[in-house]
């Protein structure tokens, strides 16, 4: 089974308005509500792509209450933990650019963290924990460093699309699958990064302490491709970018779906690459036509040393 875990749910309020002022009264031209939050963008998007998921997480108040919803009417089995107060609405206004208000996550209890733990006791060898999104300040690094060792005790796939403090902390649990884009990966290591021989540079840092396979999304410039002597970039497919909002998940999603009908991380790669482009192209989540459709324009090659100058 695949299991997602969002602890910082949204409702993506996402406005399109042909200029924003700010500081001014804007009236936007189009409205939609999505559920968001990386890891539901992840199950989201498996489900498009014909693969079942379970969303975990913690939710609560009219917001919880409509993400379970919509997400029920998609077929996507929820499992959140209550907690009492009203989930975020994360701000979206699309003009030429992209500008978001995120709000802040749940604040939890010990009680409520004890369930989400209950949850994880249940998994088996070869399940899938992918661990997506803001991890609220509140909740004790040592909590997530707690559920990434019983995953690795129990050969379950252990997936981090996660940034800040956490991120660094989580990563001598030899996760699985970590996808940062070129700023996350920079702020573990307090560096700017710029160039794809920069990402190898560092991503290969993060194999050697142990991830199996890195991914670094580096938006409309392209990705590249990380594990233990292996090293490959992916260019990304033209197009119009509409909204690249759960993009970055979409790539995640892509990954795993390919990866568990292929086992082949090349070949998840790519797929995962189309994936993300698929979702920048349209307002809502990717569908599985678009992502074959953009398939043959990735492609994947390997990044050999003379390259380093780019
Ligand atoms: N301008 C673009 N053109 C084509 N594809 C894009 C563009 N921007 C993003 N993508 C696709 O989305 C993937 C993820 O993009 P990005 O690096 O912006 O991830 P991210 O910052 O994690 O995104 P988010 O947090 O918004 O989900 C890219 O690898 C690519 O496939
Ligand atoms: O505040 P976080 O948890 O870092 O990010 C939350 C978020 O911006 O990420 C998703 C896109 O990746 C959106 O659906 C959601 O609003």
């Amino acid at each position: 089974m695949i299991y997602t875990c969002t602890f910082a749910p949204s409702i993506d309020y996402t406005a399109y308005l042909t200029h924003f002022e700010s500081g001014a009264l804007n009236r936007s031209e189009e409205v939609y509500y999505y559920p968001g939050g990386k890891g539901i963008n992840v199950s989201r998007v498996l489900s498009r792509l014909g693969m079942k998921s379970r969303v975990l997480g913690f939710a609560g108040g009219f917001t919880g209450h409509f993400i379970e919803e919509f997400l029920d009417a998609e077929g996507i089995e929820t499992d959140f933990i209550d907690t009492g107060a009203i989930t975020r609405i994360n701000v979206k206004i699309k003009t030429d650019q992209e500008t978001e208000l995120n709000g802040p996550g749940p604040v939890l209890t010990d009680a409520q963290l004890e369930q989400l733990t209950e949850k994880i006791a249940v998994m088996q060898a070869g399940d899938w924990f992918i661990l997506a999104g803001s991890l609220p300040p509140s909740v004790p690094t040592q909590f997530f460093k707690d559920l990434a060792a019983r995953c690795q005790e129990r050969a379950i796939h252990f997936v981090l699309d996660t940034s800040g403090p956490a991120l660094e902390e989580l990563l001598d649990s030899k996760p699985f699958l970590i996808k940062p884009n070129e700023h996350e990966l920079g702020e573990i290591f307090g560096v700017d990064i710029n160039t794809e021989a920069q990402a190898f540079h560092y991503a290969n840092l993060l194999v050697n302490r142990g991830v199996e396979h890195v991914v670094v999304s580096m938006g409309g410039a392209g990705a590249i491709y990380a594990s233990r002597g292996i090293r490959y970039t992916a260019n990304v497919p033209k197009g119009k970018v509409v909204n690249t909002v759960g993009s970055g998940d979409s790539l995640v999603s892509g990954f795993i779906a390919s990866y568990i009908q292929h086992n082949d991380p090349l070949q998840a790669f790519r797929y995962g690459v189309a994936s993300g482009s698929a979702t920048a192209f349209r307002s809502d989540l990717c569908e599985q036509p678009d992502v074959e459709r953009l398939l043959p324009e990735v492609a994947v090659t390997p990044f050999e040393e003379k390259d380093v100058t780019k």
